[in-house]
C-alpha cells in the first residue's frame, strides 16, 4: 500500500473480501460472519515475451501501457510509467497487512487515516502523494517461504473490470519475482479486501547476504491495471538489514 505508513489503526468491517489468485486453481472466498466476502488470490503464471523493453521504451510508446509490456521489463523502473490521474477510477488503497501464513504472525499493517477537509486545505489531498513505500524488515523475513498481503481499496462510481495487479521484485540488475495477481471485477463504489499469497523464491545463501548487506537496492514495482490497461504505479524499496543501518 503506499499513501501515509505511519499509523496502525484498529481493524474496521470489510465488506468484500476477496483471497485470489491465478495458476488453474479458482479463486478461494471466505464468507465472514457479518456477509463480507475475503478473496485470496495467488500469482498467476504470466505469458511472458522474452524480448526486453526499457521504460523510455514504454513512456514514449503511443497508447496505454498494457500488462505484457511490463512484464518485458528487466530492472526496476526510475520513475513512473503513469500519472496519478491516470486513476480515473478512483481505486484508494486504505489498510495493508503483511502476516508470515505458516505461523500467522503479523508482520507489517498500516491504515491510512481518514481523508479531513484539513488535508485539502494543506494541500495533502494531493493524488501523487503515497506511491511510493520504503520497508525494513529484518533478514528473518527473506527466509519466509508463503507471505500474505491484505489489502483493502475502495472503488469510485465506475466498475472495475479486470482489475489485476503486476508486481515484479528486483535485486539490482535481477529479477527476483514476478507476481501477477487478478482481482477480477469490482463494483462501483465498493470496499473490497483480498489477500495476496506471495510464494518466495528460492534465494541463494550468497543472494541473500548481498540483498542484506545492500539496503534499498532491493526495489519492486506495482502495476495496477483496469481492462489491460495501465491506471496506477506504485515502488517500494526494501531493506533486510533488520535496522542495523
Ligand atoms: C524477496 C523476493 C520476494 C519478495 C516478496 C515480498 C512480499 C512483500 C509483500 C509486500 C509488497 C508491498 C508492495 C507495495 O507496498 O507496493
Amino acid at each position: 500500500m503506499s499513501g501515509a505508513k505511519a499509523r496502525i489503526d484498529p481493524p474496521v468491517a470489510a465488506e468484500n473480501v476477496s483471497i485470489t489468485g491465478h495458476s488453474s486453481a479458482a479463486a478461494a472466498r471466505e464468507r465472514k460472519p457479518g456477509g463480507e466476502v475475503l478473496k485470496r488470490l495467488k500469482s498467476r503464471q504470466s505469458q511472458v515475451d522474452s524480448r526486453p523493453v526499457t521504460e523510455d521504451d514504454l513512456r514514449t510508446q503511443v497508447g496505454h501501457i498494457t500488462p505484457e509490456e511490463v512484464l518485458r521489463l528487466p530492472v526496476a523502473t526510475r520513475g513512473y510509467l503513469c500519472k496519478p490521474e491516470d486513476n480515473i477510477f478512483d481505486i484508494d488503497f486504505i489498510r495493508f497487512k503483511i502476516r508470515d501464513l505458516e505461523t500467522g504472525t503479523v508482520l507489517f499493517e498500516i491504515a491510512k487515516p481518514p481523508h479531513t477537509e484539513e488535508d485539502e486545505e494543506n494541500g495533502e489531498g494531493d493524488m501523487s502523494a503515497g506511491r511510493f513505500v520504503c520497508y525494513q524488515f529484518t533478514t528473518a523475513f527473506l527466509r519466509l517461504r508463503t507471505v500474505g498481503a491484505t489489502v483493502e481499496f475502495t472503488v469510485g462510481d465506475r466498475p472495475l473490470n479486470s482489475f489485476r495487479m503486476i508486481e515484479r521484485h528486483y535485486f539490482r540488475d535481477h529479477l527476483l519475482k514476478s507476481f501477477d495477481f487478478d482481482f477480477g471485477f469490482c463494483i462501483p463504489n465498493s470496499r473490497n479486501t483480498c489477500e495476496h499469497i506471495y510464494e518466495f523464491p528460492q534465494l541463494s545463501e550468497s543472494l541473500v547476504h548481498q540483498m542484506v548487506e545492500h539496503p534499498y537496492e532491493t526495489k519492486s514495482d506495482s502495476f495496477y491495471f483496469v481492462d489491460n490497461r495501465l491506471v496506477m504505479h506504485n515502488k517500494a524499496d526494501y531493506s533486510y538489514s533488520g535496522g542495523r543501518r
